[in-house]
């Protein structure tokens, strides 16, 4: 709602109870509270009041609260209104003590995210029942044109939906739970079931990309990266653009990913959703949130070989992917399966690593800051990037040279790059729990030569949600590495 705008107040019933209904515009937030509280529920309702003004007052007096509830009311964000429509013909609805039916009422019902525990959002809806017509009207077209305003959400999405990821789910779970979400939301979609691996990502390099607000993947971090080759791959394409070479700026493409996770890991998903639960991320496609990331592009010998989000992996990671792969008839307990097997083999390379450190990047591999969305992190450090871009371009400052590179030689068991923080549900703050979304940096993990025992406490570390700093394991933040 524009700053200005009156404000839209009116008493209409929820559940058989007088509220008073108020759009704010300061807030841009629609708010009910009831007016008189239920019959025989008065001395309940009294002291739920009294607490709700001790937790008001804790909650002010322990910093900002995104929803500051009104005692006994309700504040729904009009950035988190799903949609506003019609009540349904033939409703029954309760008032006072008589049970009423209206064939035709005057009431609309509003549907919007509710914020559950642990990152996990749900659709709730409440229905306002008016006194007239006109007053339904006037809401109605109150809503409406707020969320007309809301012009980042998508309208129409390419979804492709993996039928073999993780438990073979993902139709089931596009059906079931993310279309009914999509329809209610008034988006359209086209949706194409591979049937091959990289069909997706053949299908972008073909496909009129103008068409569409985002292009949705249903699978896990498999389908993401073949969604994102497809991608920026067309993107390079159109653009003239050769990946092969390692100094090229590639083009930058705006069209949005969105996951619904149905995959084993769900990594790319959890890491920046904060939980992989279908509903959550398919209410955050609809509020049209988003998140950039980092992409990495990995060459060999002046070839692309491929783009990353999440974690590079040599040594121990990269066995457990490779044979995983040859017992996907396993679903995600290969995984596991892969990990206890190389975890006998005890396997470690040696070599050396060169990578040049981020200098300019905010923050720490080992510091405590986790990254969100708006991560002030991230924002510190693209913006520390591109000033000594700047700097170089106008000769203010030298051009990388050799002596910026460091290099470490030694026997390792692991040597991982991440992205992002690489969580899972399996490691819920992941292999590198500071490692940021959106900084132009990554985490070297490099694990050197140690016992089995050493080795075991490192991998359970990762399950029980801390992070580990033992004498064997190198953690530094950089931007390139051989
Ligand atoms: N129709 C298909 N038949 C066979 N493979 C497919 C098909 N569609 C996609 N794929 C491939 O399946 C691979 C794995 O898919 P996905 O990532 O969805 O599941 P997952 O491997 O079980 O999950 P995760 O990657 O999170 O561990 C992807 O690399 C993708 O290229």
């Amino acid at each position: 709602m524009q700053s200005g705008a009156p404000a839209l107040r009116s008493v209409l019933t929820v559940k058989g109870q007088s509220c008073e209904v108020s759009l704010e515009p300061e807030r841009a937030a629609l708010c009910w509270r009831e007016l008189r509280p239920r019959r025989g529920r008065e001395r309940s309702r009294a002291a739920e009041l009294c607490l709700t003004r001790v937790l008001h007052r804790a909650r002010a007096l322990t910093g900002g609260l995104k929803h500051q509830f009104p005692p006994g009311g309700h504040v729904v964000p009009v950035s988190e209104i799903i949609s506003v429509e019609d009540a349904d013909a033939g409703e029954t609805y309760h008032h006072g003590s008589n049970w009423q039916h209206m064939c035709k009422p005057h009431a609309f019902t509003v549907h919007y995210v509710q914020r559950m525990k642990k990152h996990r959002w749900s659709c709730k809806a409440v229905t306002f029942w008016c006194s007239d017509e006109v007053l339904c009207c006037q809401w109605l077209k109150a809503l409406g044109d707020l969320l007309d305003r809301q012009t980042c959400r998508p309208k129409h999405l390419l979804v492709y939906i993996n039928p073999y990821g993780g438990k073979k789910k993902g139709k089931q779970i596009y059906e079931r739970k993310v279309a009914p979400l999509f329809s209610l939301a008034g988006i359209s979609t086209e949706v194409i079931v591979t049937e091959f691996a990289n069909h997706a990502r053949d299908n972008l390099y073909e496909v009129n990309l103008d068409k569409y607000d985002g292009i949705l993947c249903v699978g896990g971090d498999g389908m993401f990266s073949e969604v994102l080759h497809g991608l920026i791959g067309r993107v390079q394409k159109d653009t003239a653009i050769d990946p092969n070479d390692p100094d090229v700026v590639l083009s930058p493409c705006d069209i949005r990913i969105g996951i619904i996770p149905a995959g084993s890991t769900d990594c790319v998903c959890f890491a920046t959703v904060g939980v992989n639960d279908p509903v959550t991320s398919a209410l955050h496609i609809i509020l049209g949130d988003s998140q950039v990331l980092d992409v990495c592009a990995v060459h060999r010998k002046k070839r692309f070989l491929k783009y990353t989000v999440s974690n590079l992996g040599y040594g121990f990671y990269g066995d457990i992917l490779k044979s995983s792969e040859k017992n996907r008839w396993l679903g995600p307990a290969r995984y596991d399966f892969a990990g206890f097997k190389m975890f006998l083999s005890r396997n470690w390379y040696e070599g050396t690593v060169s990578f040049q450190p981020a200098k300019w990047a905010a923050g720490s591999p080992r510091d405590l800051t986790r990254c969100r969305s708006g991560c002030d992190v991230c924002r510190q450090s693209i913006a520390q990037l591109e000033e000594h871009q700047r700097a170089q371009a106008r000769g203010l400052v030298r051009n990388e040279q050799e002596d910026d590179w460091k290099t470490i030689k030694g026997k390792f068991m692991a040597v991982n790059a991440a992205n992002m923080c690489c969580a899972c549900p399996r490691s819920p703050k992941g292999l590198s729990p500071a490692a940021h979304l959106a900084d132009g940096a990554a985490d070297l993990i490099l694990v050197h030569k140690c016992s089995r025992i050493n080795f075991l406490r490192h991998l359970i570390r990762h399950t029980n949600k801390k992070d580990q700093d033992p004498p064997f394991r190198d953690k530094i933040r950089y931007i390139f590495f051989f």
